[in-house]
C-alpha cells in the first residue's frame, strides 16, 4: 500500500456507515462499568479448536464460532441496559433492535484479526472501555486493499452499518494494555 511522505495512508478517508463519537459516558460511569463486567464470566474466544487471546460473553444471541449455532442466551444484564439505550440513540435505532449484547475483554497482546461480522447480525454499535485503541478497515480494490484507520478512544462509541458494516473487513490491532469492549448488534432482517 502507497503512503506518503509521512507513512500516512493515501486512502484514510473513513468508509461510508461508519459514524464515531467521544465519551458516550463520564470517567465515573466508565468505572463503575468496568467493575460490573470484571464480575461477567468472560471466556476465551474459541474458533476451530483454536483459543483466542480475548474473553468474551454473549447476551440475548450467542453464535457459536465453534459450530455455527445461533441461538437465543441469557437476557441482556440490567447493568448494559442504560448503554444499550445511549448505542440505540447514537445509532438512531430502537432500543429494543439491538438484541445482542457482546462483552469482550482483551488482554495485553490481544486484538482481533481481520473479520466481517456474521451475516445474521446487521448493525454493530461498539463502545470501548478502559484503553484505546485503533479499529483499521479494509477493503478489496482489484489486487490491492483499500485501507481506513479510526482511533478508539476509551469510552468512545462507533456505528458500523452499510458499506463499512457489509463490504469492508474491520480488525483491532493488539494492544499493551487491558480494554473492554461492549458490542451491540442487531439481527439481520433474515436472521429475524
Ligand atoms: O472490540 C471491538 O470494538 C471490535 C470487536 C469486533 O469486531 C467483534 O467482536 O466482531
Ligand atoms: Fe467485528
Amino acid at each position: 500500500m502507497q503512503g506518503n511522505l509521512f507513512g500516512v495512508p493515501l486512502c484514510a478517508t473513513l468508509p461510508p456507515g461508519l459514524a464515531y463519537a467521544d465519551e458516550v459516558m463520564t470517567a465515573t460511569e466508565e468505572a463503575a462499568l468496568i467493575a460490573q463486567l470484571e464480575g461477567v464470566a468472560v471466556i476465551p474466544f474459541r474458533f476451530q479448536g483454536w483459543l483466542g487471546k480475548r474473553q468474551t460473553a454473549s447476551f440475548g444471541w450467542r453464535y457459536d464460532f465453534e459450530d455455527a449455532s445461533f441461538a437465543q442466551t441469557e437476557p441482556i444484564p440490567g447493568c448494559l441496559l442504560p448503554l444499550r439505550e445511549r448505542a440505540a440513540d447514537f445509532a438512531g435505532l430502537a432500543t429494543d433492535a439491538l438484541v445482542q449484547a457482546l462483552v469482550t475483554r482483551y488482554d495485553p497482546g490481544a486484538g482481533i484479526g481481520w473479520h466481517r461480522d456474521r451475516p445474521v447480525f446487521d448493525h454493530v454499535v461498539g463502545i470501548s472501555l478502559e484503553a484505546p485503541a485503533t479499529l483499521r478497515l479494509r477493503r478489496r480494490a482489484g489486487t490491492k486493499f483499500e485501507r481506513a484507520a479510526l482511533p478508539l478512544a476509551r469510552r468512545s462509541i462507533y456505528h458500523l452499518h452499510g458499506a463499512a458494516r457489509h463490504e469492508w473487513e474491520h480488525s483491532i490491532v493488539a494492544m499493551d494494555r487491558r480494554r473492554w469492549s461492549v458490542t451491540f448488534r442487531s439481527l439481520s432482517p433474515t436472521a429475524r
